[in-house]
């Protein structure tokens, strides 16, 4: 069956991994395009920004991670009517951004094996735990709103990826001393709308 919807992303989990999730809890149908770095310099020119994800949706081109996320949200329902709820989402969702997003991505950029440790030893010591506290505090019914949204989905990606390990210098079980967000990636992995995506992901 063909879809309306073409998510544009790399062959990774990364910022397109959340709207993926999306898609999938509220079944929603689209095109998972999937770009390889061999070809990305040519497709990188076609892009708005050059940058991915891209969306497209009956022809129109949309960028930003996080917008994109929030228009999968609200057709999975995983985006709260309620105002506040909704700002506490999108609250949530800015210091994901602006914390582990941005930080981490700063660190890959730096090719100095020394420099990165140091970089990377801050990070875990002084420059993340603040952010990662508001967001246990925030957590703490087991998700950011009153039930599962797409700040706990974009968490949840951030908790997978440090505790694959693949982080060097960031340790694997920082999140072990924030109880709320331990739980809230408990609820999530173990959501029976997702179960089976986590499982047969790539
Ligand atoms: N502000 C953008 C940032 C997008 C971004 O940094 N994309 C990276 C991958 S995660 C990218 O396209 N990198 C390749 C490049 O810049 O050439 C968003 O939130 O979507």
């Amino acid at each position: 069956m063909s879809s309306n919807i073409k998510l544009t992303y790399f062959d990774f989990k990364g910022r397109g991994e959340p709207i993926r999730v999306a898609f999938a809890y509220g079944d929603v149908l689209y095109v998972d395009n999937r770009i390889q770095y061999k070809d990305w310099p040519s497709v990188k020119a076609t892009t708005p920004l050059g940058q991915l994800p891209i969306l497209e949706v009956d022809g129109k081109v949309y960028t930003q991670g996080f917008a994109i996320l929030r228009y999968a949200g609200k057709k999975a329902g995983l985006y709260p009517s309620d105002e506040l709820e909704a700002l506490r989402v999108d609250e949530a969702l800015q210091v994901i951004e602006e914390s582990f997003n941005a930080k981490i991505g700063q660190s890959m950029g730096i090719q100095d094996a020394e420099e990165k440790k140091a970089f990377r030893s801050k990070l875990v010591t002084e420059v993340l735990p603040p952010y990662a506290a508001k967001l246990d505090e925030y957590c703490d019914g087991g998700y950011f709103g009153n039930s599962i949204s797409i700040a706990d989905i974009a968490m949840n990606e951030i908790i997978v990826w440090i505790k694959s390990g693949m982080l060097e210098d960031i340790p694997a079980d920082f999140f072990d001393a924030y109880p709320n967000l331990t739980q809230m990636y408990k609820n999530v992995t173990e959501d029976s709308k997702l179960k089976s995506y986590f499982e047969n992901r790539k």
